[in-house]
């Protein structure tokens, strides 16, 4: 199967427009007024009309009530919601019944007693999505360019597919996925020149560099 790139916290037109005509088979928005990405419902809009299906659409929340996604499925239309926070499984099963689209559980990482929660969430959600477990004072649940070990994950035996996030860039995803095995990865501040700032180069670099350890694999 072939590699999915995920480019996340999306919020300019322009920056979206390189993303998606590099490549990026998943783009994401914000929903999390805390984060320096965070999208009001208006900007999601017409950020999510601008992808025309060239991309599958992510609309990335923590927590959310059902209002808040409520609104969130309305202004987007995402095709896959990422729960970023602290969702138990009943949570997530609500949450797919409610709304009818694929989730991504989002399970932080820093020692594999994390790892214990994988047969709860991958009963329900439709991808893992691994990310470096942040500092307890943190402001945000994710998005701070921290990566986590990968060699946690590298006897992971899991029956539903997954990606890895955190802290990577052009240079290190290679090993990112060496390592992991992951089916694909997510990048925020990999690419962006200051938190909340995608740089339009270094989205290209990323999505090059990601793809091309997918040429090395099928050589
Ligand atoms: O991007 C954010 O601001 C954010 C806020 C709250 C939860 C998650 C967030 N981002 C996600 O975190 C990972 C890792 O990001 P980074 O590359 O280390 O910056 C990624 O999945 C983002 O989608």
């Amino acid at each position: 199967m072939s590699l999915l790139v995920k480019i996340c916290g999306l919020s300019t037109p322009e920056t979206l427009e390189t993303a998606l005509e590099a490549g990026a088979d998943m783009v994401g928005f914000v929903f999390f007024p805390p984060s320096p990405r965070h999208l009001s419902l208006e900007a999601g809009r017409d950020l999510g009309r601008q992808v025309k299906r060239r991309a599958l659409k992510v609309a990335l929340t923590v927590d959310a009530d059902d209002a808040t996604l409520d609104n969130i499925m309305d202004a987007l239309a995402p095709d896959i919601l990422q729960l970023h926070g602290k969702e138990s499984v009943a949570r997530l099963r609500d949450i797919k019944q409610r709304f009818g689209r694929p989730v991504m559980k989002a399970v932080p990482v820093a020692t594999s007693v994390d790892l214990a929660v994988l047969p709860g969430y991958a009963a329900i959600a439709d991808r893992i999505l691994f990310d470096a477990r942040a500092p307890k004072d943190a402001t945000r649940p994710g998005g701070l360019g921290e990566p986590f070990d990968w060699h946690l994950l590298e006897n992971l035996d899991l029956n539903v597919p997954y990606m890895v996030s955190g802290g990577l860039d052009a240079d290190n995803v290679a090993e990112a996925l060496r390592v992991t095995g992951a089916g694909g990865v997510d990048v925020s501040s990999g690419v962006e020149s200051a938190p909340g700032v995608k740089d339009s180069e270094m989205i290209k670099a990323f999505i090059r560099a990601a793809r091309a350890t997918q040429e090395l694999s099928v050589r």
